[in-house]
């Protein structure tokens, strides 16, 4: 592989992961300015060298994903999503492109919030609402329907009698309810949503309807599909609004393309007043019959373009820094805040990271610093204002010792951070236990932090194999506060369950230094069994790529400590597998590790030859098709597979595809 091609994989891996939390797991991973950025990074590489470009890329198709959960529905037009400006050149450039491919029509734009939500499809049928759907990839979406019918503001019935009438807009949550979601779920000891998109979305998407009704999603139209009968957008919002259907009032049609500036800036200013985030602002050709003639590529239309805010700074009071210890040990430093509105919600804490990034920008405390929010994840704070009180404040000192145990805090050669190197250290647990439970690793659901920190608290659990004994005090359980007899069973099955877990999940979850998911995945695929990686070879390993030295030396001091492999023996006492249990192969991908693939048709090479490739993936080859089925691999003559695929929106892929699926990587 050339230097440029690695270096575009690299990218596209990232962005691949980027995208899963965000999409899948409704939970960022970095704010949208990194992932933005980057995906920049790409656009621009692959501008200039095209011949590189593969389909799988994230520049070449909308980012959502279908999950298992929900029956997937295939958009009768694919849902699309849009591409950026970010500047005010950006938009003449958007408009010197439509210009020229216009000839001699007039045109002009429909302006509107870009509501921070996530996209829904509505179907009626004789006026009555069928079908709602998510944009998941662009061409399948999830059935959510149940959960759709509970939101007040999108009517069940319309007066369009048509046999089939669509409509398309943004289910959101009011900033109000986002900051009652995360109050709540923050008493839960509950992980946060980082911004109101990701808390709809994971709104939308539960399976118990009674959730989706409780958190009062709301939803603005903004795209009637039916072109044929109306002209214009403006037109279509108007007939939208006789339908009962809700439409953003600050929706403008606009003449030319200064006037969208215009109308642009005077939305940016509405922002802060509004109750509900919006993340920019949508310009769109006004006119039906030119959308044709501008065309679409496979990610979005060319005929609408979404401008991008800036990420909001605003200033505020720093009130304290306080250092927090992580499941590692590795400490991190927290600023509480004035309470100040940024981008939308009510923000009073950030992170300051380590110590280093505190004395570089000379933050101090009672100062009044800058802070930022891109519609991400933490606030961050910037720097210090200097103004005429600040060389009166005390310079900041890193601490010395860990704010939970009160032991020496260390340094790693080479790192910035500051650890607590206590094994006992009460917050290490805590959180090590947090991090062994979770759903990539061990996946006990009910062990929340705040059980944990309960059980941690009454001796129930101190290390992670007193998690397993958890049984032999059913009754002491319940009589603890608010766990109740129901919580207490459905825990204690939750635990025998996760016994039965493959290794890998387990050996991820036991959170040794540099041991990610995928990692965990290729090293117990390879070995079989946790206590065989304890003997092995490190020099065998180049073969695995990504499993460099610092992960194998940090995997051996693990297993040079005597009480860790008493653990190990310990859980295999109590029940818990230690071994591989298939399917997970040398290689991973997003897109094929864990799916399951039935393969049909005449193809160029022999089935095995798919299968394997498939298998190596860690991908699952099965016979018949049925609802579990992800993709449907068909050559050429293929029967009652593809018609059973196609009855059940199984994704239907060809050998071309498949490739593409592969990234190029069977061209052999
Ligand atoms: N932080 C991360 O890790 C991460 C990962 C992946 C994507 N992202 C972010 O997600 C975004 C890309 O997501 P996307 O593909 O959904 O695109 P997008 O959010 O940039 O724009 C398209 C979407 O805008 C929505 N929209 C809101 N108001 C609208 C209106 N009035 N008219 C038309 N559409 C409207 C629609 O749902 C549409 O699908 C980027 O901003 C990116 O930063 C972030
Ligand atoms: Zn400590």
């Amino acid at each position: 592989m050339t230097e440029l091609k690695k270096h575009i994989e690299e990218i596209k891996e990232k962005l691949h992961q980027w995208s899963h939390a965000y999409y899948v797991l409704d939970k960022p991973m970095v704010d949208d300015l990194e992932y933005d950025s980057l995906l920049k990074e790409l656009i621009k590489i692959e501008t200039q060298n095209p011949q590189l470009i593969t389909s799988d890329s994230p520049t070449q198709k909308v980012g959502g994903i279908v999950l298992d959960k929900f029956e997937k529905y295939q958009h009768k037009t694919p849902m699309l999503s849009l591409s950026n400006a970010f500047n005010d050149e950006d938009l003449k450039n958007f408009n010197d492109q439509i210009y020229k491919e216009m000839e001699n029509n007039n045109y002009s734009f429909f302006v509107e919030p870009k509501i921070d939500g996530l996209s829904i499809s509505l179907i009626y049928s004789n006026g009555i609402l069928s079908k709602a759907v998510t944009r998941g990839d662009g061409v399948f979406g999830e059935d959510v329907t149940v959960n759709v019918k509970t939101i007040k503001s999108i009517p069940l019935k319309i007066a369009n009698q048509l046999d089939y009438c669509e409509v398309r807009g943004e289910v959101f949550l009011s900033k109000k309810e986002f900051d009652k979601i995360n109050h709540q779920r923050s008493l839960n000891g509950e992980e946060l949503f980082a911004n109101p998109r990701n808390a709809a979305a994971g709104t939308l998407r539960q399976l118990d309807s009674n959730i989706a009704a409780s958190r009062n999603l709301d939803a603005f139209l903004y795209y009637y599909m039916d072109r044929e009968t109306i002209a214009t957008h403006s037109e279509s919002m108007r007939y939208l609004d006789s339908m009962k259907f809700k439409i953003n009032s600050l929706g403008k049609h606009c003449t030319n393309i200064e006037e969208v500036i215009e109308h642009i800036h005077y939305i940016s200013e509405q922002r802060s007043e509004l109750d509900y985030e919006i993340d920019g602002v949508v310009v769109k050709v006004d006119e039906f019959d030119l959308y044709e003639k501008v065309g679409y590529t496979s990610k979005f239309p060319k005929w609408a373009i979404a401008y991008k805010f800036p990420a909001e700074i605003k200033t505020t009071k720093l009130l304290n820094i306080f250092p927090t210890v992580g499941r590692t040990g590795r400490i991190t430093y927290n600023a509480a805040l004035e309470p100040v509105q940024l981008a939308g919600t009510t923000v009073q804490a950030a992170t300051l990271h380590n110590a280093d990034f505190i004395i570089d920008r000379d933050i101090r405390v009672g100062a009044v610093v800058k802070v930022k929010k891109a519609g991400d994840i933490i606030p961050e704070v910037i720097e210090p204002i200097i103004d005429k009180d600040f060389d009166t404040l005390e310079k900041f000192q890193e601490a010395t010792h860990c704010p939970e145990c009160n032991f020496i805090l260390e340094r790693f050669e080479d790192e910035v951070d500051q650890y607590c190197p206590n094994k006992e250290c009460p917050r290490k647990i805590i959180r090590a236990i947090e991090h062994f439970v979770s759903r990539d690793a061990m996946n006990i659901e009910g062990l929340s932090i705040k059980i944990i920190e309960k059980l941690f608290a009454n001796n129930f659990v101190k290390e992670i194999k007193d998690i397993f004994n958890l049984k032999n005090f059913k009754e002491q359980l319940i009589q603890l506060d608010k766990m109740g007899e129901k919580s207490v069973t459905n825990l204690l099955e939750a635990i025998e369950k996760s016994k039965l877990n493959s290794a890998e999940k387990l050996f991820f979850g036991l959170g040794i230094r540099h041991v990610g998911k995928k990692t965990a995945q290729l090293l117990i695929t390879k070995y079989k069994n946790i206590l065989d990686l304890k003997d092995i070879d490190w020099n065998d390993l180049e073969e695995i790529h990504d499993i460099g030295p610092t992960v194998t030396k940090s995997i051996t001091k693990w297993f040079s400590d005597k009480t860790n492999i008493e653990m190990l023996h310990t859980l295999e006492e109590q029940g818990v597998n230690l071994k591989y249990l298939g399917q997970i192969g040398t290689k991973f991908s997003d897109s094929i590790t864990n799916k399951n693939f039935v393969i049909t048709g005449t193809l160029s090479k022999p089935r095995n030859h798919f299968k394997t490739i498939l298998e190596e993936y860690g991908a699952k080859v099965i016979d018949s098709v049925s609802k579990k089925t992800d993709y449907l691999l068909a050559g050429s003559e293929a029967g009652s597979k593809l018609e059973k695929a196609q009855k059940l929106n199984v994704t239907i892929i060809d050998e071309q595809e498949f490739n593409n699926l592969i990234g190029g990587k069977n061209e052999n």
